[in-house]
Parts: structure tokens; C-alpha cells; sequence
């Protein structure tokens, strides 16, 4: 029966899990092995932790748990119910989903390169002159480049600059509100109706959000009617809008009714609000950087390793450039180990089981001469309406895939030959259905700027003030807490040569 075979599990009633959920559900996957259930309130969350739970379950499973729960407070009050992340399974999903296809599939990513390469250079050069703000220099770079992309903004960007503030507000604001437990609402929905505290709190993050949206939409339409606008999403919507068949009257009305959390809008004000998720989800990037400035600084025997391969490469003479990354494959491997040893998502997003989801579990008990003997155990069965996380920390940190996963080791990703190994999954983008549709532009954001960071300078832990590694934002994306690092040119007349290249 269902209730015989669900996983096993802490017990009780868990309302809160505490701070850091995704080292709890990893505490307890020691505890009760790789699936794992418990109930929150009315729900029963379930836990996949280890690597190949994740491939059978999420991977395989992936159509069956294409769906999202529920989220009053970070979907239905602050999204207005628009926002892809959050949308359920269905015909909305799969329209929104196609859009941001069309804009970030693997080839049309390829066409951002310049873009990428001329904002990563300005990481450089913001690197050389004012190292001590590294991170927010990561920030800078990964709100230039949606801009530009998004709305086709060219005139400089600054981690400082009001609105990326503004955009950098509502990324945190949303990333928290999403946190199992941030907010009461989502275990008592009832609640939305009482527009007191956390709610009310939650609306104007809404009324904000949505503002700061309509305004940078406004400004491409307006190019647009000037024919001064650069082609970028924002106006490939605008021109599309036909497609949606939307008069301008409806869109006003649209823009209206959003407000009345829960309402059924359907067409361009849906690709309106992905468009706002599209500058949300790209400040991951940002987190992305931090990060490989923590791995290299804490690890220096493994950046020496990486430099040495991009001087055997490219040498001192010349920037790195993407031409250079089938033979760059220590950068690939360190970015994908920095991720590994520190997720960037470490919880993962929410999934909602549409139909029971058996697993079957193998454990190989008897290693004969050619074959190993898989023995059946229990099945388990993820009832259908469970939610279900795959904690990318446990599966990130499996130690039947990554032996001693705590310590930090890019040879995980390369094979004999010293190439990126393509058996190893890495699931910091998530998975099945609803993997993240823009790992393709943030992948070469990571390979752009760690190649030209490594070749550019010697990055050092400061002795005088050791790094927490384990130090980070308790968000459903997370950031390193500030650390200083010491950032020191290894390319003698690198200004020259950044100024000079012209790619
Ligand atoms: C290092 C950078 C990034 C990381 C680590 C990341 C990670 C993720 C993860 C874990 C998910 C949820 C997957 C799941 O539910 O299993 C997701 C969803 C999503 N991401 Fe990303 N992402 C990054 C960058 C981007 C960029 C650059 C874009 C767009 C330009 C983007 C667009 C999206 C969208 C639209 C979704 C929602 C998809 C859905 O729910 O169906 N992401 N991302």
C-alpha cells in the first residue's frame, strides 16, 4: 500500500526546518537514506539525495514531476501567479517555456558571446582597479549583461546604479520569500485574504516589482516607436505582441487585473512578467563568479593547475576567448567542481508529484566476475501531490560519485585523456521538465570570466583574514558572505592588452 512504502522519514509535524533546510535534509539523508519523506503541515515533502536517486526519480520521472506546488507568497502574492519559475504544469507553462527557448537555446546563446566577452573583460578591469569589491563586480557584470540582453541598455552599467539595486532588491526579496517556512501564508493559504503583516508586506514587494518592470518595458517601447532600439527580448516581444493578439486596450486592462493575486491572464502579460524572472534568474551568475573567486583563493595548488593549461594555450600575449575552450577543459572542470563543492541553488526548486512515483531501488550487493548483482529492495512509492526536492547539496555531494565530496577536487570532471568527462551530470541547473532554460548563457558566462580572471591575476587567501567557506546567505540562491581575497596581476601590461583587443 502507498502508505507502507512512502519513505521513510524524521516523523512528527515539521513546520519549520530551520535555517539552511538543504544541510538538514542532508543531516537526514545519512539518517534515513537517499529518499526521504516528512510532513510540513498539510504536505508531505519528499527528499532525493543522492546521485542516482536523482537520475531515476527527477531525471527519468522528470514528466511526472513537471509541476510546481503551490506557492502562495512567492507565486500567487508577489508574482501575481506570472512567474515562470513558479507556474504549474500546463499549456501556460509550455508557451512561456517555448518563448524563453527561442531566446536561450544552446545555438541562439551562441550569439550573445560578444556581448558576454566585452562585459567579462570589464570584469577585468573592474577586478584590477578596485579588488577589494570583487563581488560586487560579479553583480556589475551579471546586470550588464541582462540589460543588454533584455532591453539593450549599452551605456555603462555600475553595481550601483539605481535600478540595478532596484533589480538586485526584488531578486533577494523573491529568493527569500520562496525559503520553506518564510512565510506563514503558504502553510495557512486563508491568509492571503487578510492583507495584515507578511502579506501586506508581500503586495507592495509585488506593486514594487511590477513598476520596475513596466518602466524598463516602457523604455524599449518607446525606442522602439523612435526606431532607435537595438533588437533585444524585450523588443522581440513588443513586435510580437500581434502574435498574442492583444490591442493596447487589453493590455492596459491585463496590466490591471494582474494585481488580484490568482488571476487567469493569458498572453503577453505572462511573457511580460518571464521577462522580469529572466533578470531574476540571471543574477545566479553573479553568485556563480563569487563562488570560483572563494574555490581559487581557498585552493591555490588547483589554480596554478588551470593557469598552467591557459598559458600552455593562449599564453601571456592574448586575451582567452570562447575559440580557446575545447582545449580549456581545467576551466570547464573548475567551474563545475566550484559548483559541486558549493551549489549555487544548494536546495533545489520545489517539484509537485502529478501521478505516484515508484522506486524501485537497486543496491548492488554481490560483485561477481563480469557483472555486479543488483538486488531489488522495497519500493518506494512518492504519492502523488508530494513535493519533491532534489537537495543538490546531497546529490552534489555523493560520495558513491564524488569520493571525499567536502574536499575540493576538479580532476572529478576530467577523464584519462584530461577532457570534461560527458558520463557526469552536474545538477546545479535542475531537472527533467523544468531544467533551467538559461544554463546555456549562464555556462558561458562562467567559462568567459573564469578563463579571463585566471589568466589575468594570482587570487590569494589574505592571511590576515581566512575565508569561511562554508559562510553563505541562507536564500533558495545563495551568495558568499563578503571575504577579502587578494587579487594581483600575473599579465605584465594587462590593461594594454584588454584595451587593445577588439573582439
Ligand atoms: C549560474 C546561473 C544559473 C543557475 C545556477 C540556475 C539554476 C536554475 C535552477 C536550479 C532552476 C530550477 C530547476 C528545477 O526546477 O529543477 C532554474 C530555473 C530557471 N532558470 Fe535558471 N539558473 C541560472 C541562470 C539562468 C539564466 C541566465 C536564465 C535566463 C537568462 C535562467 C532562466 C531560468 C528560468 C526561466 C527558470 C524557470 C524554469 C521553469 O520553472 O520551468 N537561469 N534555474
Amino acid at each position: 500500500s502507498k502508505r507502507d512504502n512512502l519513505p521513510p522519514g524524521p516523523g512528527g509535524n515539521r513546520l519549520s526546518i530551520g535555517p539552511y533546510a538543504y544541510r538538514r535534509f542532508h543531516e537526514w539523508s545519512k539518517e534515513y537514506g537517499p529518499v526521504f519523506s516528512l510532513k510540513h503541515g498539510s504536505k508531505l515533502i519528499v527528499v532525493i539525495a543522492s546521485y542516482q536517486a536523482a537520475i531515476d526519480i527527477m531525471q527519468k520521472h522528470g514528466s511526472e514531476l513537471a509541476d510546481r506546488p503551490r506557492s502562495v507568497a512567492a507565486g500567487e502574492i508577489f508574482s501575481g501567479d506570472m512567474r515562470t519559475l513558479l507556474v504549474g504544469a500546463g499549456e501556460r507553462l509550455k508557451k512561456l517555456r517555448r518563448a524563453l527557448h527561442s531566446q536561450l537555446q544552446s545555438t541562439t546563446a551562441q550569439q550573445y558571446g560578444s556581448l558576454q566577452y566585452r562585459n567579462a573583460k570589464n570584469y577585468v578591469r573592474n577586478m584590477l582597479s578596485d579588488p577589494e569589491h570583487h563581488l560586487d563586480h560579479g553583480r556589475t557584470y551579471a546586470a550588464s549583461v541582462i540589460l543588454e540582453l533584455t532591453y539593450s541598455k549599452t551605456t555603462p552599467t555600475k553595481y550601483a546604479d539605481k535600478e540595478v539595486q532596484d533589480v538586485m532588491k526584488n531578486v533577494n526579496r523573491m529568493f527569500a520569500a520562496l525559503k520553506i517556512g518564510a512565510y506563514i501564508v503558504d502553510t495557512f493559504p486563508f491568509l492571503k485574504y487578510i492583507p495584515l503583516g507578511g502579506v501586506s508586506e508581500l503586495r507592495r514587494f509585488h506593486k514594487e516589482e511590477l513598476g520596475l518592470f513596466k518602466s524598463q518595458l516602457n523604455s524599449a517601447r518607446e525606442k522602439l516607436s523612435q526606431s532607435i532600439a537595438q533588437p533585444s527580448f524585450a523588443t522581440y516581444l513588443l513586435e510580437n505582441q500581434g502574435q498574442y493578439d492583444l490591442s493596447n486596450d487589453e493590455l492596459a486592462y491585463l496590466a490591471g487585473s494582474m494585481f488580484g493575486a490568482g488571476s487567469d491572464t493569458v498572453g503577453f502579460l505572462e511573457l511580460f512578467l518571464a521577462l522580469g524572472l529572466f533578470i531574476m534568474v540571471y543574477i545566479q551568475t553573479a553568485s556563480g563568479l563569487g563562488i570560483i573567486t572563494m574555490a581559487a583563493a581557498t585552493h591555490p595548488e588547483e589554480l596554478k593547475k588551470v593557469q598552467s593549461q591557459i598559458d600552455a594555450v593562449v599564453g601571456r600575449d592574448r586575451l582567452p576567448n570562447y575559440d580557446d575552450e575545447p582545449l580549456l577543459s581545467r576551466v570547464t572542470a573548475f567551474v563545475l567542481e566550484a559548483h559541486r563543492w558549493r551549489p549555487i541553488a544548494p536546495q533545489g526548486f520545489a517539484h509537485r508529484a502529478m501521478k505516484d512515483v515508484i522506486w524501485v531501488r537497486r543496491v548492488s550487493c554481490l560483485p561477481l566476475i563480469f557483472m555486479t548483482y543488483m538486488r531489488r529492495q522495497k519500493d518506494v512509492v512518492i504519492p502523488k501531490g508530494a513535493i519533491v526536492y532534489g537537495n543538490h547539496w546531497s546529490i552534489m555531494h555523493d560520495p558513491e560519485v564524488f569520493p571525499e565530496p567536502d574536499s575540493f577536487r576538479p580532476d572529478h570532471w576530467l577523464n584519462e585523456e584530461g577532457e570534461v568527462r560527458d558520463d557526469l551530470k552536474h545538477f546545479d541547473f535542475g531537472f527533467g521538465r523544468r531544467v533551467c532554460p538559461g544554463q546555456y548563457v549562464a555556462e558561458r558566462s562562467l567559462f568567459i570570466n573564469t578563463a579571463l580572471i585566471f589568466w589575468a591575476f594570482n587570487i590569494h587567501e589574505d592571511p590576515n583574514s581566512p575565508i569561511d567557506t562554508t559562510a553563505f546567505t541562507d536564500a533558495s540562491v545563495v551568495h558568499p558572505l563578503p571575504f577579502a581575497v587578494k587579487i594581483v596581476p600575473r599579465i605584465k601590461n594587462l590593461r594594454e592588452l584588454l584595451d587593445a583587443d577588439t573582439d
